[in-house]
This record gives C-alpha cells, structure tokens and sequence, in this order.
C-alpha cells in the first residue's frame, strides 16, 4: 500500500487511509481536506461572524491542540475576522494538569494567542486533588464536569468572550448519542448532536446544564449574561483517528496522559461498542450522529423546566443550581448532596458530560497510526524543548 499514489492529486505517495472516507491520500492532501471540512462544518453551521470574541477551550490534548492550530490557520485563510483566545481550567490535579496547562503555555507561544488560566482553587476554594481527597474515588468526575462548565463560561464572560469552542470530536458526539439511548434520557437525546448550544449544554452531565457556582469563597451572583455564551464544536463531524493523525504528521505539541482519576465511566463502554460498530461499519459514527440530528421527541416528554439559581443567579433545573449544590455539600462535609439525582446519569456518566473523559491518544501513536492504516509510521516527533516562558494573561 505504501507504494499507492495519493487518490486525490494522483501525483503524491499516499501515506495513510482516511479512517473517515476510506480514500488513500498522500500528506498534503490529508491536511487539505482535513482542514476544509472543518471549514465547511463552519461556514454550514454560520458558527462564528466577524468580529465575534472565540475562546478556544484547551486542555493541552490533542482535539483542542488540534483545533487551536486549525482554528488558527483557517481564521487566517478564511479571513473569519475572529479574535481568537486560548481558555484553561486548571482543575488541580497534580501530576496532570500541571503537565498538560505546561503544554497550553507552549501551544500559547507557537501559535501566539492570549491565554487565560482560571483555578477551581481561586473559584471555588477546592482543586480536584482536596475533592477527591474529601469524597474518595468515586463521584469525584461529576463534580470536575460541573465545574469545569461553570468556569469556563466564568473565564470567558470575564473576558466579554460570548463563544466557547471545544474538541469534542464526532466520536464523542457519537458515544453521546448511544449513552443517552442507552440510559433513556430522552430529554438530553433531542439535544445531544447540536453542533451549537446556548447556555445549557446538550452534553453536559446530570444538572450540569446549570453551570454556576455558590463558592463559599464568595463568587456573588454576577452570572447576568453567561446564559448568552455560546458552545459550539467545529469538530463534530472529525474522526479522533484523524486528530490524532493530524496532530502526528503536523508534530503538534500536545499531552497525551490520561487523567490519573479518569474511572471506567459509563462512556467507556458507549466508545468500546462504538469501537466494534465500527470494524464492520466505518461509518458508524457518521450514521449515529446523523441518526441524533434526525430524532424528534415527541411533546409527551417532560423537559426540564429552566429555573434561575437562587443562590448565584445562573441557570439551574432546581432552586440551586448544581454547581452550588455540589459546592454546599463539599463545604457542609456531606459530599453526598447533589451527587445522586434519580432522573440523571450516575457520577460515572458524568465523566463524559463535559468531555472530560474522552480518549487520549495512545501511547506509541506511531504504532498506533501504522495499525490503523497499514502505512509505516515516520520516526516519532519529539516535542519541542520546554521554553517555561510565562504565559500571556494581557485580558
Ligand atoms: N481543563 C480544561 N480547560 C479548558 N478546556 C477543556 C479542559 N478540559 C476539557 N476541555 C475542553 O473540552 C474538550 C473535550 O475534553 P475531554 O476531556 O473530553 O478531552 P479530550 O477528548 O481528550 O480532548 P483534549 O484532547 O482536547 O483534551 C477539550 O477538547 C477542550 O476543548
């Protein structure tokens, strides 16, 4: 097969199957077309108008590595007229975000973007590494989904920023599809493949619709305006095989660890079936999502009606939203408060909500590419010394 000529310029040697298309194309041709789709995911979704304040959510992985870079290059090719930000929640989890953010203050150099780095410690008064050490092992995922949401939009209100983008991949969007099937959460379901969301988010995790917070530490209730914040996916039709490829032949400087509290949450299961849907159906994903975006619940499903969180003012399903809620219980020593609510996923399920739990890349990619398009890998990229410059905060 290495000895095929790339399908699209007829000229070039293909260096990999498309895992998406199945078509062989040579390096060029792969970015190319990669990137365009993209854009026309873009310009079909009318995501973005001139002007418009975009933070890019970037953990240091490789989808929101992959898109700061593309949503980078097609702001310059396509003349978007996009003011563009790198957003980071630091969650406090040492040995892993640490790690990672050191790779968004590299990626905040390469591709020269302000970059804005928000603490659960300073939002809340707890990092994820006190939470767990609080409430153990178990439900620790549902509350770095919720918040997680909420800083985010607090980051980018704080910086007049009305639009969120995340790298969440068309695999995600798929496993959301089959989880919300699976649980029969047919609420969410009608919700979960929009490519743009408007203050609840369709992904998102038990209540976790509400954002917000109730910080002891005295966040106050200045969430006016963070339900105009916008959430959209540039990605949700990009086969992670082909960020990852992507990312590999570009030799993006990315993190590629797993989160060292990641459980075997419900999605892992979605993504396995998806997994094997795939090695007889390559489409799988493509279809499920298509599938999503056709569904229409019928009127006799109860939604969940939009309340305002008494205690900060942002959007919540109750009296509190759960963002306050889960805070109430950590401060108040029963952890319990907020975790557990009948009518919505488990603390596993909510792993996914936020994305917080997607795939990594494995170890070894080079392997990994070559077992997934029979094309020997070139050597392996090593990324770039680390600069430790500080980071850009010039809000
Ligand atoms: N700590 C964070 N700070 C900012 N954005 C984040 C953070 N964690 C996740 N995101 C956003 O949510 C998306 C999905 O996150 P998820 O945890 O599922 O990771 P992933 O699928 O491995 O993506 P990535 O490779 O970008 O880490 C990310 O691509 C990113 O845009």
């Amino acid at each position: 097969m290495s000895q095929k000529l790339c399908t699209t310029c007829v000229t070039a040697r293909a260096v990999l199957r498309r895992p998406k298309t199945g078509a062989l194309v040579c390096r060029e041709c792969f970015y190319n077309v990669f990137e365009e789709e993209i854009h026309r995911t873009i310009v079909d979704a009318q995501l973005f108008a001139p002007g418009d304040r975009v933070a890019i959510g970037a953990s240091g992985g490789k989808d929101s590595t992959v898109l700061a870079h593309i949503m980078k290059t097609l702001n310059e090719r396509h003349k978007y007229g996009l003011d563009l930000y790198l957003l980071s929640i630091d969650e406090g989890i040492a040995g892993y975000r640490d790690d990672s953010l050191d790779t968004v203050k590299r990626n905040q150099q390469q591709y020269d973007l302000p970059l804005k780095i928000l603490s659960y410690n300073e939002l809340y008064g707890w990092t994820m590494d006190d939470i767990v050490r609080s409430i153990g092992g178990k439900n620790n995922c549902t509350f770095c989904g919720v918040f997680r949401r909420q800083a985010l939009d607090r980051g980018a209100a704080a910086l007049g920023i009305d639009h969120i983008v995340t790298g969440h991949n068309a695999d995600d969007m798929a496993e959301t599809v089959l989880m919300n099937v699976l649980r029969g959460d047919i609420a969410r379901l009608e919700r979960c493949t929009e490519i743009m969301t408007k203050g609840a988010d369709s992904n998102a995790p038990a209540d976790e619709d509400a954002g917000g917070c109730g910080s002891a530490g005295g966040l106050g209730s200045d969430f006016a305006g963070l339900s105009g914040i916008r959430r959209s996916k540039p990605f949700k039709y990009a086969y992670e095989k082909e960020i990852v490829m992507y990312a590999y032949f570009k030799k993006l400087d990315y993190f590629s660890t797993e989160c060292s509290y990641s459980p075997a949450a419900y999605r892992g299961f979605a993504r396995m079936y998806l997994r094997e849907l795939e090695l007889v159906r390559p489409s799988a994903a493509i279809d499920i999502i298509r599938s999503g975006e056709a569904l229409r619940v019928g009127s006799t499903v109860t939604r969940a009606v939009q309340q305002t969180c008494t205690r900060c003012g942002y959007m919540a399903s109750n009296e509190l939203c759960k963002a306050c809620l889960l805070l109430e219980g950590l401060n108040r020593g029963v952890p319990s408060l907020g975790v557990s609510s009948k009518s919505h996923p488990s603390a596993s399920d909510a792993a996914s909500g936020d994305g917080t739990n997607g795939t990594e890349a494995p170890r070894g990619i080079g392997r990994t590419i070559e077992r997934w398009t029979g094309i020997a890998a070139p050597p392996v990229a090593t990324p770039p010394p680390e600069k430790r410059a500080p980071a850009r905060m010039d809000w």
